[in-house]
């Protein structure tokens, strides 16, 4: 029988399917074990209260049903790293057992441990205030939150509201203190080395390229510059030295790179989509955004980043570009392209472009970089291949040293 005003909803007495629901989506998994408990709820309010009281959350609900396991394992667990591991370790434990083991009293497992996992920080605080007598405090353990939330962002994208942890208080200064002092904690030293060693052996077309840039970064001049680099032409060397500049002058400089092995060959590099956050439905989307807000550490690091480097682009999506305009726009508070920030894309359009599942020829052609309005770039290229002219010589050495003696 059709429900009333509903034709399309058929009525019936028997439910027929529950939706299954994985527990990292916590509060829906929650809610889902809550309606097969609690008889003839009327409403959401309901299912969460259990003997007339009304709780926050529905994990709440089921803890107070004794619907969940009981965290006793994990307790020794941790318990047994207090013994040997430093703080560093047990948050780092303590994250993997929050993003991947669901523990039923995750509130419960911080509060005995929050002080094993503070440690460092505390003896961090006494070093640099000698005069002043720091016991534990709200601050210090809001900025061990701060750093187990980083930990669970980066394994699983989940923020600790989402895991059923106490959110941490993320004010500017303790998350810019975070992220922007590891950006900023390169070693000048061995940067100047670098430099030194490195610099000399620019070939003529890789000098002029470098010399465009560092013209733009000294007169603050934003923009994308589009660096067409064959394979083995230098371009990973030459991005390497311009991030070693910048770095060792203490500003922050970006190496993206839409895949991770391109990520791991540049100092300091991570993949395009974890450093932008860009959604992952983005070809989808009509004008996507990157979900970075201003006052996170990703956001301060796009604000305040002197150069932006974003290798194998030609892999992205041409909506990815968008996305990170859009958002640098906004962070920036300016309107120009990119925000004014200074965007290098460096790759080859006769590699991969993107991809594009079940698609065509043409569709990975519309998605490209080169379709959307931002290609409007200027465009530098080197085309001399420094690995065959590396090998040349390796060979020549060789053959000098065998036939000529
Ligand atoms: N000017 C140079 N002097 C000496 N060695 C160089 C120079 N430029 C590049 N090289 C060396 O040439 C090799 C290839 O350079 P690199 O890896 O930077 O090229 P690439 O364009 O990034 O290549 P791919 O796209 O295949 O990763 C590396 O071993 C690098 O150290």
């Amino acid at each position: 029988m059709p429900e009333e005003g509903h034709p399309e909803i058929m009525k019936t007495n028997a439910i027929g399917r529950v939706y299954t629901v994985h527990p990292n989506n916590a509060e829906c998994f929650y809610l889902r074990m809550l309606l097969h408990e609690i008889r003839g709820p009327t409403n959401f309010t309901d299912l969460r209260t259990i003997d007339g009281y009304i709780c926050h959350t529905y994990r709440e609900a089921c803890q107070r049903l004794g619907l969940l396991e009981n965290d006793n394992h994990w307790e020794l667990t941790l318990q047994e790293a207090t013994l040997t591991a430093s703080a560093e370790q047990i948050r780092e434990l303590f994250a993997i057992i929050l993003t991947t083991c669901n523990p039923s009293n995750p509130k419960q497992l911080w509060d005995s441990f929050k002080r094993n996992m503070s440690d460092d920080i505390l003896y961090q605080i006494r070093q640099a205030n000698p005069e002043l007598t720091i016991e534990f405090n709200d601050d210090i353990f809001n900025e061990t939150l701060i750093r187990l939330e980083d930990k669970c962002l980066a394994i699983n994208n989940q923020t600790l509201v989402e895991i059923g942890m106490p959110a941490p208080q993320r004010n500017t200064f303790s998350v810019l203190n975070y992220e922007i002092t590891k950006e900023k904690s390169y070693n000048v030293n061995e940067l100047l080395e670098y430099i030194a060693h490195n610099k000399p052996l620019l070939n003529d077309n890789q000098k002029k390229i470098y010399n465009v840039i560092m013209n733009r970064i000294n007169n603050n001049t934003g923009g994308i510059i589009y660096l067409d680099a064959p394979g083995g032409t230098g371009k990973t060397f030459l991005i390497n030295l311009i991030l070693a500049e910048i770095r060792a002058e203490k500003h922050i400089a970006l190496a993206l790179a839409s895949s991770g092995i391109a990520a791991t060959l540049m100092e300091g590099g991570r993949t395009a989509h974890s450093a932008l956050q860009l959604p992952l439905n983005i070809a989808e989307q009509q004008f996507p955004v990157c979900k970075i807000s201003g006052t996170s550490g990703r956001g301060q690091l796009l604000k305040h980043a002197k150069i932006i480097f974003w290798d194998e682009c030609t892999m992205a999506h041409k909506k990815s570009l968008e996305a990170m305009d859009r958002t640098l726009q906004e962070l920036r508070k300016n309107s120009e392209i990119m925000g004014g920030a200074l965007l290098i894309l460096s790759g080859d359009f006769r590699q991969t472009l993107p991809v594009i599942p079940k698609s065509t020829p043409a569709d990975e052609i519309n998605a490209c970089l080169k379709v959307t309005s931002l290609a409007k770039s200027t465009n530098t290229a080197i085309n001399k291949n420094m690995r065959v002219e590396l090998s040349k010589m390796k060979q020549q050495h060789i053959f000098k040293k065998y036939f000529y003696k």
